[in-house]
């Protein structure tokens, strides 16, 4: 059994726990279920950067990254950065993230927000609304056509951005359908963990123009960027590289400049 299918196992037990504690009624009630959203992939059309910096504790890959931080000195420290959108990992037991990050982020500042969650349920798209997400992730590897169209068109309906992850081409060719906004690619294998940026770059010639491009995962220096902006990616989604250091929106700022335009 891979991680990938111990995180889904899991998954399906705590959403199926979640949903019996807070109804999906409750939720619509919230008061940022109605706010409008922000447009992660309006913004990175018109971004020179294209850096969305993720909040990221620990991961199954690298086990602790930095448990000592507070959300809200992150997301400042990223809004500060000029950074394009903000990813929030909520999954608790593999990240050590969760659903009062995404809120604690949404108060303290106005960038786009990422749920970067494993979602497998409609509910869990609901409550990214809820919680004050603008954008959505579905990954391939984890959902059927019809899941993906299904959760997609709810997201639209919500406002809310959606961004398809894929690994390979079997992934894209599965996946390609018009309620998505943005495709990434993910250069981390989910089941041996093996990072390699030419996943992104093998894969980018088949991604339709429509769609707005994200590389994610492994990017650690800006001749990453340079490397791979030739191949039309537009987005570049960095989590360790600014988490693992004591002051993340520093780093941002250090690698956007470094970065230059
Ligand atoms: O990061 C992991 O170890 C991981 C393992 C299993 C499923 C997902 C995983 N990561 C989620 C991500 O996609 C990354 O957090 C994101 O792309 C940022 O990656 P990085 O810049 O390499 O921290």
């Amino acid at each position: 059994m891979t991680i990938l299918d111990k995180i889904i196992i899991d998954k399906r037990k705590e959403v199926d726990l979640r949903k019996s504690l807070i109804p999906i009624q409750q939720l619509e009630a919230s008061i940022l279920f109605e706010s409008e959203t922000l447009s992660l992939t309006q913004k990175l059309k018109t971004s020179q950067s294209g850096i969305i910096a993720e909040h990221k504790r620990r991961s199954p890959s690298k086990s602790v990254i930095n448990q000592s931080l507070n959300v809200q000195d992150v997301a400042k420290g990223y809004e500060d950065a000029g950074v394009c959108g903000m990813s929030v990992l909520t999954d608790g037991k593999y990240f050590g993230g969760s659903l009062d990050d995404l809120i604690v982020a949404r108060a303290s500042c106005d960038l786009p927000l990422l749920r970067k969650e494993f979602i497998i349920d409609e509910y869990q798209i609901i409550e990214a609304k809820a919680y004050g997400a603008d954008v959505i992730l579905l990954i391939a590897a984890i959902l059927t056509r019809d899941e993906i169209k299904q959760f997609s068109e709810l997201a639209k309906s919500l406002y809310l951005d959606v961004l398809l992850e894929v690994h390979n081409e079997e992934e894209l060719h599965k996946s390609i359908m018009p309620s998505l906004d943005m495709l990434g690619v993910n250069n981390r294998n989910l089941k041996t963990f093996e990072v390699s940026l030419e996943t992104s770059k093998q894969l980018s010639e088949q991604i339709p123009n429509d769609f707005v491009k994200v590389s994610e995962s492994g990017i650690s220096a800006v001749e990453a960027i340079k490397e791979l902006r030739p191949y039309g990616y537009k987005g570049f989604l960095i989590g360790e590289n600014f988490m693992k250091t004591d002051n993340p929106g520093a780093s941002a700022i250090e690698f956007i400049n470094t970065l230059g335009t």
